[in-house]
């Protein structure tokens, strides 16, 4: 163009005027000149259509191809480690593609540092208001970064940094949210049974939070690319719905040939890239990374809950109706279940051999059928099954009679039906009605209790010391086992003689309770049972434990002194300190704590040359909402956990044997978590602090030990005269 004009303007200044000579000079000029145009709209064409050629090429899918082809052999920590400095990376002086803070910004979302999130955030934003319209639009068509997507990001920022202040404040896990650093410390390598401890559960909880975020940004980013193909679709229909008003004449316009051509060409292409853009699929892969961390409960975890739920039920003898409205033991928590969770327990009560209690969840879930009716022959065929089995005759005939109404195409039905008419033809009891009671009545003679069932109503209260039987039991000061105790003297409750269990109350200190919480964070692991030839994972123990020996920090050392006062044993032979946390349904059936010969001859007991465990000592390190005590079904004794309390008993005879009156358990967790302390102390070597009987005194009779008494206090009033 510069050429052109330069050129006239020598032109005119050489001639000054028009001469016929001139003119067909100034005409092979011009000539010259339509050479030159025709050359510059050549040149302008191929600009403007390898410009076209550009704006309709596919955006960059080739390099993305090939750049997705070469991410699985960028080494991923060195990838990582780059992101992790650059996330911390002061901003002044750096100029970045707003992709790439945003980029950066997620980054820290996922480590958990929404602060240097907003930080991105910002230059994210800042990036974006500098783009041009075009480059905005580029990146909006291609829905990488949208300011209303970048105001949300901001606002779930400030959302996680409230639920992380709020952690702090509640003292819960502190680390529930820093995923992606702690990763490794979080999720342990054996994985975890959320059901069987709180502490566990407040973690997988601090991960749905991480979980719901994802599905919403998930949600946002496929709604940005709804709306925006919805708005697509609005103007494409209007534009059609015009021509059609038109008619044929709409063509005539060429600014509507234009528009269709654009239409067809242009706009349509963007639809397509969008329609098949894989819209979420970043907060897809969180979620999914997310979801098969080991740490996810997982069925037999489902399982899990619903067997302690089952236990609670069980155990405290509550009701369905009631548990199905979210009401344990008395106390509202707001839950509601449904027919398909009623069903769900019932199917595994069934399975287990509780058919009254999947009798009562399955009236539960019969209940609530108008919120799903679906389930209503799932519901009768399950029925029909526990009724047969607690004998309800009369009630089966008439559930499957319920059912075939049902279903009366089903063969199957029909055939169950016929079977069990065949079965039960000429039986009185086919015509007899029985009530089914939720929980069995409890046998007037306790002999006729078995192990579980004393241990159950230990636990609820329903066996207990008669007031009679408690009168012989004192509480009181104790001051004889160290001098130091004559200025602090231990708080002693006593709960049984013989054998002796004592309640000590406050023998623990918050500091030291702080303290070893801080020892046994990410320690805790599910608990094992002696089985007969191994330790096995256990419903019998459902509870998260770890041992930390004593050499481990100076406060163990502390209770063990302390220890040693309550119980005037030798602290040197005790195994290293037991910490547990059990969480809702969490328990520990009726056991002893003493080995039995053949946890010696299997070798299962650690340290076997300290002896047997000669006594316990339990300390509570917190109170439990409800549930959680521990009994003792043979001394009928119950003792509800007390923070900073601890039971001490002897678990051995005086001659050695093991005292089966020492049967104790922790009662399940209705609400709550509870976290406990055991001490366990070896017999070797205790002489000089509880001396052996020469005489076996576990099979000792009545007489035997009213001699024994009878020569103990004439040694004792020997000593004080
Ligand atoms: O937690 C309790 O109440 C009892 C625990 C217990 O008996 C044990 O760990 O051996
Ligand atoms: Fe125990």
């Amino acid at each position: 163009m510069a050429l052109s004009i330069n050129f006239w303007a020598e032109a005119n200044a050489e001639r000054g005027s028009y001469s016929t000579a001139g003119i067909a000079e100034l005409i092979t000029v011009e000539k010259k000149l339509m050479a030159q145009m025709a050359d510059y709209g050549s040149v302008l064409r191929k600009k403007i259509s390898l410009m076209r050629r550009l704006i309709e090429q596919p955006l960059g899918t080739e390099q993305i191809s090939k750049m997705r082809a070469l991410m699985p052999q960028i080494p991923k920590t060195e990838y990582w480690n780059a992101m992790q400095d650059l996330i911390h990376a002061p901003l002044a002086g750096v100029q970045l593609d707003p992709l790439d803070s945003l980029e950066l910004a997620l980054f820290a979302v996922d480590k958990d540092r929404p602060d240097l999130a907003e930080k991105w955030l910002s230059a994210t934003l800042s990036g974006y208001q500098q783009l041009n319209p075009i480059e905005k639009e580029l990146y909006e068509v291609l829905n990488v970064v949208r300011e209303s997507q970048v105001t949300k990001l901001f606002e779930l920022c400030a959302e996680v940094k409230s639920f992380q202040s709020a952690l702090n404040r509640s003292g819960m896990m502190l680390p529930l949210l820093l995923v992606g650093a702690l990763w490794q410390v979080l999720f342990p390598a054996c994985g975890a049974e959320f059901y069987s401890s709180v502490h566990e559960m407040t973690k997988v909880f601090g991960y749905e939070q991480k979980m719901l975020q994802h599905m919403q940004k998930f949600v946002a980013d496929n709604q940005s690319k709804l709306d925006f193909l919805r708005a697509r679709l609005g103007e494409f229909e209007q534009e059609r719905n015009e021509a059609l008003h038109w008619g044929t004449t709409y063509f005539e316009s060429p600014l509507n040939q234009y528009l269709l051509s654009k239409r067809l060409t242009v706009d349509w292409r963007r639809v397509e890239n969008l329609m098949d853009a894989d819209t979420g699929q970043k907060p897809l892969e969180r979620l999914l990374k997310l979801r098969r961390s080991p740490s996810m409960p997982n069925a037999s975890e489902l399982e899990g809950a619903i067997d302690g739920l089952l236990r609670l039920q069980f155990v405290y003898r509550l009701e369905a109706k009631h548990l199905a409205k979210g009401i344990l033991d008395g106390v509202n928590h707001g839950t509601h279940l449904s027919p398909e969770h009623c069903l769900d327990i019932a199917r595994l009560a069934l399975r287990d051999q509780h058919p009254r209690l999947a009798h009562a969840w399955l009236l539960e879930a019969k209940e609530r059928l108008p919120q799903q009716p679906e389930l209503h022959p799932q519901i009768l065929a399950l029925l029909v099954q526990a009724k047969a089995e607690l004998g309800d005759f009369l009630g089966v005939n008439g559930t499957y009679q319920e059912l075939l109404n049902l279903q009366p195409a089903s063969e199957e039905h029909a055939r169950n039906y016929e079977q069990f008419m065949r079965n039960h033809a000429g039986t009185d009891g086919l015509y007899e009605s029985k009530i089914i009671e939720e929980h069995a009545p409890i046998p007037e003679d306790p002999s006729q209790l078995d192990e579980f069932q004393a241990y159950s109503l230990t636990c609820s209260g329903h066996r207990r010391l008669t007031a009679g039987e408690e009168r012989h039991l004192r509480c009181g000061y104790m001051t004889e086992t160290h001098p130091f105790l004559l200025l602090a003297p231990l708080k002693a409750e006593e709960l049984s003689h013989d054998p002796l269990l004592v309640l000590y109350h406050d023998v623990i200190y918050q500091s030291e309770i702080d303290t070893i919480r801080k020892l046994t964070t990410n320690k805790i692991r599910r608990a094992t049972v002696l089985g007969t030839k191994q330790s096995v994972v256990s419903n019998v123990r459902t509870s998260q434990i770890t041992f930390i020996p004593k050499t481990e920090h100076q406060v163990l050392q502390t209770i063990d002194r302390r220890v040693e006062d309550m119980t005037n044993l030798n602290m040197d032979y005790a195994e290293d300190h037991q910490f547990a946390n059990y969480g809702i349904g969490g328990h520990y059936a009726q056991h002893m704590d003493w080995f039995t010969q053949n946890a010696f001859d299997y070798k299962l007991v650690s340290a076997p040359e300290m002896g047997n465990r000669i006594a316990t000592v339990l300390f509570y390190l917190s109170d439990v909402a409800q549930g959680g005590g521990t009994a003792f079904p043979h001394l009928k004794q119950h003792l509800r956990p007390k923070k900073y309390a601890a039971a001490f008993w002897y678990n051995l005879h005086a001659a050695g044997g093991g005292d089966t009156r020492t049967q104790h358990g922790a009662c399940p967790i209705i609400a709550g978590s509870k976290w406990v302390q055991n001490r366990w102390i070896r017999e070797f070597v205790q002489s000089d602090r509880r001396s052996c009987l020469l005489w076996d005194d576990s099979v000792a009779t009545f007489g035997q030990i009213m001699e024994l008494a009878k020569q103990q206090k004439a040694a004792a009033k020997k000593e004080s005269s």
